[in-house]
């Protein structure tokens, strides 16, 4: 089995191309970091760091780099049968162009074995939105073909992967928590479902992404937020502080409630479930900056993420949300002079004021209560 990852960077290495490498498959990362495809190519191995009480350092083998911008692309998507991606919701338009050309070739080549792509991303539904990228590129001619030969698999990834230590000086290295989670949806794949030891397989995917998003990352997003605001570099200082972490808890119990009721997830087994979030984010073997959590805020704060999606449940089951509130108002207060999106936002705010910035963002009702309550917080927080 051949499998090409579009991503070599954290989760990448860290997660998704080490569980296809140990799987015994063969993997070739595709990227744009000319430092990590160097490296990968010289080495054809990389050190992953798995730290927590018993620490071990766990080598990846066998593996291989193309630039993603290269016609390499296409001849590897003609060919292999697994196509994983882990390189940020904003670049999967980007990579789309490729794979459509790869699918067109593969398809031209009358290469007619099963080709699952699966977009290991932190949103709602990846995979899907990349195919609506492909069919976009793809001339109509290929699509009946597409829609009889390669799956588009949707799923929920979760593994706290900062960048390495500073200091070290292997663009390769990766440090891990010994925790992870991939669960993918079986309904939407072509051909055998694949055995790949740490790829769970679900016929009730929403659920779990739901609950991984809007649980973890939700919680992690106002850590990073609230933690900023309180000076604290990284989301463990962060979460030790007993104001941040009520905060945290209560909004990913808001969050919970929601998903209670919309999915009939046993309370207690949730509330266990949020525990073991904030003893990792604890994890004193981690160094995750509040910086790279809390990047990119607008999206964070769009419609159908972390903390917007969460808050419109509070209001279709009328439950509580002061502190989804609390957690959107210190997202407003994000600063980050290396975030173009961290700059976007305090050009929106010098320019509309807060009420308005944030109905153009998250596409809530400017006049909305739940925008009043927001507007409130983050003055009552400056
Ligand atoms: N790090 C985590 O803890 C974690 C956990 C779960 C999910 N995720 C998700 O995984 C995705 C990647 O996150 P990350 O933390 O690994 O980020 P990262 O920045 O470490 O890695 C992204 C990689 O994509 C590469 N890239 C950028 N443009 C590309 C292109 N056009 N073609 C190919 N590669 C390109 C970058 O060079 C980089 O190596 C995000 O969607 C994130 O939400 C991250
Ligand atoms: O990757 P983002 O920017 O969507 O979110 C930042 C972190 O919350 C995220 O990367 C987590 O570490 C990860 O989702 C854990 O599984």
């Amino acid at each position: 089995m051949k499998a090409l990852h579009f991503g070599a960077g954290n989760i990448g290495r860290g997660f998704i191309g080490k569980l296809l490498a140990d799987a015994g498959i063969e993997l070739v990362f595709a990227d744009v970091n000319q430092v990590v495809l160097d490296a990968l190519n010289a080495r054809h191995e990389y050190p992953v760091h798995v730290v927590g009480e018993q620490a071990k350092v766990e080598i990846v083998t066998g593996v291989s780099a193309v630039n993603s911008t290269s016609d390499d692309i296409v001849t590897l998507i003609a060919e292999v049968d697994i196509v994983t991606t882990a390189v940020g919701p904003q670049i999967l338009e980007r990579i789309a162009g490729g794979v459509a050309k790869g699918l067109a070739k593969r398809s031209d080549s009358g290469n007619v074995r099963p080709l699952n792509i699966i977009a290991c991303e932190n949103m709602v539904r990846g995979t899907s939105q990349l195919k609506q990228h492909v069919l976009n590129a793809l001339p109509e001619q290929y699509h009946a073909w597409v829609e009889a030969h390669v799956g588009f698999v949707d799923s929920a990834v979760d593994r706290i992967v900062p960048p390495s230590e500073a200091g070290t000086t292997d663009p390769l290295e990766v440090t891990v928590e010994t925790f992870s989670e991939w669960i993918v949806d079986k309904t939407q794949f072509k051909g055998e479902l694949p055995n790949i030891p740490g790829m769970e397989l679900t016929d009730n995917l929403m659920a779990f992404v739901e609950r991984k998003l809007f649980t973890l990352n939700t919680g992690h997003a106002i850590t990073a937020y609230l933690g900023q605001l309180a000076g604290h570099a990284t989301i463990r200082d962060a979460i030790l502080d007993e104001k941040v972490r009520a905060v945290v808890q209560g909004a990913m119990q808001e969050s919970g409630a929601v998903l209670i009721k919309r999915y009939g997830f046993e309370a207690d087994k949730h509330a266990a479930y949020i525990q073991k979030i904030l003893s990792r984010f604890e994890n004193p073997y981690l160094k995750d900056d509040v910086e790279r959590v809390g990047r990119q805020p607008l999206r964070k704060l769009s419609a159908g993420d972390r903390l917007i999606k969460p808050t419109l449940g509070t209001l279709e089951y009328q439950l509580p949300h002061d502190n989804l509130v609390q957690g959107i108002a210190a997202a407003m207060h994000y600063r980050s002079e290396a975030d173009p999106q961290a700059q976007e936002l305090v050009a929106l705010l010098a320019e509309k004021g807060p009420q308005a910035t944030l109905a153009e963002i998250s596409g809530l009702d400017a006049d909305s209560e739940v925008v009043t309550s927001v507007v409130s917080a983050y003055n009552a927080m400056a």
